[in-house]
């Protein structure tokens, strides 16, 4: 099995932000699926969605994840918020759910001087309501399918990450 720290949860929650801050701390490196999945078609995630469809992004998912499996150690790994339903997520290594409640995760992204560039590039952060019905279908699979759960809302980046680095 892979000694990787694999970071899961919805998207925004800071899966991506607290992967930097890990690596910052612990000397290891950071890889984040959907930047992988990027270069492996050199297209934007909303690209791949748009002209290919969500069924072929979830397969180039899988492929990372095999890719992961077999060829990565030691590594921080951020993803994307729909990349635990791969199916070996468990052999890549120790999960943690980065856990917050969906209107603190939506007020964060839409407070961001950036938002609509940030909500541009998810393609299931176009409808709302559908997002927010998304993560309540998601939330008891995050929590299933991780090893331990981390809270982040109202935390800093600093203190998340403090907190997965003392678990390892
Ligand atoms: N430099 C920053 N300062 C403050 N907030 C940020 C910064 N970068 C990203 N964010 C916000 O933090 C949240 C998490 O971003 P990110 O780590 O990219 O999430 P994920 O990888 O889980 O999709 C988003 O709401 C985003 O708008
Ligand atoms: O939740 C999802 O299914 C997705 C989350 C996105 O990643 P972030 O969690 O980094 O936004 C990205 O992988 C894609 O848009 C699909």
């Amino acid at each position: 099995m892979a000694d990787n720290i694999i970071l899961i949860g919805f998207m925004g929650v800071g899966k991506g932000r607290t992967a930097r801050e890990l690596a910052r701390r612990t000397g290891f490196v950071t890889v984040d699926t959907d930047d992988l999945i990027e270069t492996m078609v050199k297209k934007k995630i909303r690209r791949i969605f748009a002209e290919e469809g969500e069924a072929r992004f979830r397969e180039l998912e899988k492929q990372v994840a095999r890719w992961l499996e077999h060829h990565v150690q030691q590594t921080i790994v951020s993803t994307g918020g729909g990349f635990f339903m791969v199916g070996n997520l468990q052999r890549l290594g120790r999960v943690f759910y980065l856990h917050s409640s969906v209107e603190g995760i939506l007020d964060a992204i839409s407070m961001h001087p950036k938002a609509k560039k940030k909500i541009k590039k998810r393609p299931l952060l176009q409808d709302l309501d559908r997002a927010r019905e998304l993560y309540c279908q998601r939330l008891p699979l995050y929590r299933r399918a991780a090893d331990r759960e981390i809270n982040v809302e109202g935390r800093t980046i600093d203190e998340v990450a403090a907190e997965i680095a003392s678990c390892l």
